[in-house]
């Protein structure tokens, strides 16, 4: 069933995650033997566990690593009671009906200082927001609303209990999980972290992730083509990518289009890495020798060939220890089989929530056409809001798997379903984020 056609009648008011059947490639005869794209993520999902190993970090290094413990608060927050406001600490009692009320102001208290004595009855205290309230008060009346006056605090209007007071605790009880485990740990994250004590975590060690590129065609930037090379663009594309996500680039090479030179640089990468990603070479031309260098590796192939639009010859298996992924050589269809496949299988290795949950419901601006068979994933910009407040994206043609342009300043890819040829102005579809 077309995505488009499961959304009538959904409240768009609730946030859920979006968990669509299938993508409307499944019974396609063009598709047989590929595999839908949600089966091949759960192929993915199966086969891959979580690394165990964690390391200890200061806190202010961990920045995008994924979180290997629940951090628990090691003090309350606030740590004691303390003011919300520059003005005057003092009794409720003092002030019983109607005012103007006058108390003497015996004590000064910055944020800082701990408070000289308990506050006298029928007196008041000079206080700074972030100073410690002393025994004694019970509310604090800001300064806009007092009048000094030969050393007397004057103010009108009865306060009530309790006002401009932060309580001890009120925010984050000692013990309290701050951050759980699995999660990516983003300024925000290290900000709350920071403010619950601690100094050092533990964290998910980096993944260490091998990249391939095959081809004979392929030149490094800077240097001159010769006749029938073009310069590699997947290397640089997935060195980056890895660096995105916090990973770290074990082992980069490009390899010529042998069995003999694939099987041996994979077997090597495969000793070093947890995820092994090759491109190119995975298709089924006699110069595709992926599949052929993995058996020969004593590796094995779980699936190979996905219904998707670009990257239908994406594949994926085991080679030793080593996960590995095949992305196709085309370079968009290489980055759209990384956003959608490598990235949540390292999610996954790491003990991080998935990232294509991130996906949303999205309005197209024009109408669009999509040949049948494999679902298609189309790089798209988020252009404004419909009257219902809405996001509406505009997608251009078709994109050719070599084409990069189209991808340049782009905010992510909508989903277009396998069975599904035009697609009406305003079209509900599946828009994944490229951040998240
Ligand atoms: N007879 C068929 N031919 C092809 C099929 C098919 O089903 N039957 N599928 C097509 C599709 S779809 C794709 S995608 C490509 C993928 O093939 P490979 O993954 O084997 O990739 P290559 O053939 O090695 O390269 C494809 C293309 O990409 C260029 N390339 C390769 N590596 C890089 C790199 N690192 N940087 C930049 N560009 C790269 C390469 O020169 C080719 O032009 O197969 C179709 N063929
Ligand atoms: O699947 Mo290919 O990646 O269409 O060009």
């Amino acid at each position: 069933m077309a995505v488009w056609a499961l959304l009538k009648g959904r409240d768009m008011t609730k946030h859920e995650i979006l968990e669509l059947p299938g993508c409307g490639c499944e019974d396609a005869p063009q598709t047989k033997s590929l595999l839908p794209v949600s089966e091949a993520l759960q192929q993915i999902r199966q086969a891959t566990g979580r690394i165990s190993e964690l390391e200890e970090l200061p806190v202010d290094e961990t920045l995008g690593r994924v979180l290997g413990r629940d951090v628990q608060a090691q003090i309350m927050m606030p740590p004691f009671d303390n003011s919300a406001m520059d003005g005057y600490a003092l009794r409720r009692g003092d002030c019983p009906q109607e005012g103007p009320f006058r108390l003497p102001v015996v004590q000064r208290i910055a944020a800082g200082q701990a408070a000289q004595a308990p506050l006298e009855p029928g007196t008041c205290t000079r206080i700074f927001t972030g100073a410690p309230i002393p025994a004694g008060a019970d509310t604090v009346v800001m300064q806009e609303q007092v009048q000094l006056a030969g050393g007397m605090a004057v103010f009108g209007r009865a306060p009530s209990e309790g006002q401009n007071i932060r309580r001890a605790g009120e925010d984050v009880a000692l013990g309290d999980v701050i951050v759980p485990a699995g999660q990516v740990i983003t300024t925000r994250e290290l900000a709350a972290i920071t403010g619950a004590g601690l100094a050092k975590v533990q964290v998910v060690r980096k993944l260490r992730i091998a990249v391939i590129c095959t081809g004979s065609e392929l030149a490094h930037a800077g240097e001159t083509l010769n006749p029938g090379q073009i310069y590699d663009v997947n290397g640089p594309m997935l060195k980056s990518a890895v660096a995105a996500i916090g990973a770290e680039l074990v082992h980069q090479s490009e390899c010529p289009d042998t069995k003999q030179a694939l099987a041996a640089a994979m077997a090597d990468a495969s000793e070093i890495a947890d995820l092994v990603i090759t491109t190119g070479g995975v298709s089924v031309g006699e110069e595709d020798h992926v599949h052929g260098a993995i058996l020969q590796a004593g590796g094995d192939l779980k699936f190979a060939g996905v219904a998707i639009k670009p990257g239908k010859p994406l594949s994926f298996g085991r080679i030793g220890r080593a996960l590995f992924l095949g992305l196709p050589g085309n370079p968009v269809a290489a980055f759209v089989t990384w956003t959608l496949f490598a990235k949540p299988l390292c999610q996954r290795l790491s003990g991080a929530a998935d990232g294509l949950r991130t996906a949303r419901l999205v309005r197209a601006d024009t109408p669009l056409q999509h040949k049948t068979g494999r679902c298609e994933y189309r790089p798209a910009t988020i252009v404004g809001r419909d009257d219902q407040g809405r996001e509406v994206v505009h997608l251009g043609p078709q994109v050719h798997s070599a084409q990069l342009a189209p991808l340049v300043g782009c905010d992510g890819l909508v989903r277009l379903p396998g069975d599904v040829k035009e697609l009406p102005l305003g079209s509900m579809l599946e828009f994944l984020p490229f951040e998240g």
